[in-house]
């Protein structure tokens, strides 16, 4: 049953009268339908060309009650008027089940880069990374660190919290172990909670730990049961975003990216991010719940994240030497891909910028390697490339026949391939 307020105010904004009908509006004051109320406030100022009121309380429309649609049309409206990136118009966009094609709202966000420039291609594919300049064969046209980086939930406990080198031997059987000890013996830093760093710059570096720090412990235990890492990575994600001094911003990199679509959110997390982060969550409510976000985190990590192998110890010291003599054993750089050597990498997974932006092709023009003693990851170029070209990577194995790669395609990254190798069906 609508209040006399309510009635009145719908009928002030169809005379026009925007004012008054804001007063009325704010004087309808039952907390099960503010949400309402605040949507036609936010109506007002639209009409009133109020922005950045307009904004604000279409944003507090979704964040009293996240599951009423109307707030988000109410922000997209409103945040398509603006010109700044917002990660609260392209989370109404996911929720709404829009396609977030609006290149306005992340062109600013991809400027500036000398190597590459990232455009709008069409519906299907989102967006794509094009050349900015003419390339050889195997030249290295960038290198990118992660926004965020974590490894595979076996090896948590086995590197650096923050660079992921390697700091335990996953294998004590393993020849090589005695000499991996000797070049590893430097002070590790170790937390009370079982989290390992190389040094104190790196653990200064992971900001995050002091909120997740004695608290993670039921999570990993969870991921380790279930042979999955994303919700650790979220959890790293979660905390990240509500460190910072600007939420909306520090979001925006995360959900950026294309990947509908949404993965369906599993229950069974809520108690572990109740227990880490409490009251915290709330933050969330503004962009639809927590519960929302996750299920686009995990998304972007499913559908966009890249491996990364960070090179082990052994293999970073053979890398600027050719051969060493440790512990009466003879190394040499021919042994840098051994299996034996190789068995000290860590897994890991990483969210980056652009190198995630590239799009699949089965007959692609470049490749990512990690191709030095970081885990950064290097865009290669596999063929000449020249100015304009769109930069496209393999997300599976290419090798494969035309049927296999496109059943891989769809079950992995929900989408059939139009390469010029598919359309031959080769
Ligand atoms: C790693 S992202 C690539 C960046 C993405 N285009 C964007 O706008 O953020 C992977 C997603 O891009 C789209 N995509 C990539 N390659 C494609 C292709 N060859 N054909 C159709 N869609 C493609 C799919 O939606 C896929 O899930």
């Amino acid at each position: 049953m609508e209040s006399e307020e309510h009635q009145k105010g719908k009928e002030k904004f169809k005379e026009g009268k925007y004012e008054e009908a804001i007063e009325l509006f704010k004087k309808c004051h039952k907390k099960e339908q503010r949400a309402p109320f605040y949507s036609n406030i936010s109506a007002c100022y639209m009409k009133l060309k109020d922005i950045p009121k307009a904004i604000k309380y279409a944003r507090k429309s979704i964040e009293e009650t996240p599951e009423f649609e109307k707030g988000y049309y109410r922000l997209i409206n409103a945040g398509e008027n603006t010109r700044e990136y917002n990660s609260s118009v392209m989370i109404a966009e996911i929720k709404l089940g829009r396609e977030r094609k609006e290149e306005k709202y992340w062109k600013e966000y991809y400027s500036g880069n000398e190597e590459v420039e990232v455009k709008r291609i069409n519906l299907e594919y989102g967006k794509g990374v094009f050349s900015k300049k003419r390339y050889q064969k195997e030249e290295i046209i960038m290198k990118e660190i992660p926004i965020i980086q974590i490894s595979k939930i076996e090896d948590y406990y086995n590197c650096c919290g923050f660079c992921l080198k390697t700091l335990c031997s996953k294998e004590p059987k393993n020849k090589y172990n005695q000499i991996f000890k000797e070049i590893n013996k430097e002070e590790i830093i170790k937390c009370k909670c079982g989290m390992k760093y190389c040094n104190f710059k790196c653990q200064q570096l992971d900001y995050t730990h002091s909120l997740l720090c004695n608290k993670l412990k039921g999570l990993i235990n969870y991921c380790n049961i279930n042979h999955i890492s994303h919700p650790l990575c979220i959890a790293k994600i979660f905390a990240t975003i509500l460190i910072s001094q600007n939420i909306e911003k520090s979001l925006f990199p995360f959900v950026v990216f294309h990947s509908s679509p949404l993965i369906p959110f599993n229950s069974e997390i809520v108690p572990f991010f109740l227990n880490i982060f409490g009251s915290l969550l709330l933050k969330f409510n503004i962009y639809g719940g927590w519960t929302f976000i996750y299920q686009i985190l995990y998304s972007v990590l499913k559908y966009n994240s890249s491996s990364i192998l960070p090179l082990n110890p052994i293999q970073s010291l053979l890398l600027n030497n050719n051969s060493l003599l440790i512990d009466n054993t003879l190394l040499s750089s021919s042994l840098i891909n051994h299996p034996d050597i190789t068995a000290f990498t860590i897994e890991a997974e990483g969210l980056f910028k652009y190198l995630n932006t590239l799009n699949h092709s089965c007959s692609p023009n470049c490749f990512l390697a990690n191709t030095d003693d970081s885990f950064a990851l290097s865009l290669i170029a596999s063929c000449p490339i020249s100015h304009g070209d769109e930069l496209t990577i393999s997300y599976i194995d290419n090798t494969l026949p035309y049927s296999q790669r496109q059943s891989l395609l769809y079950d992995s990254y929900h989408f059939y391939c139009h390469c010029p190798k598919c359309n031959l069906m080769i």
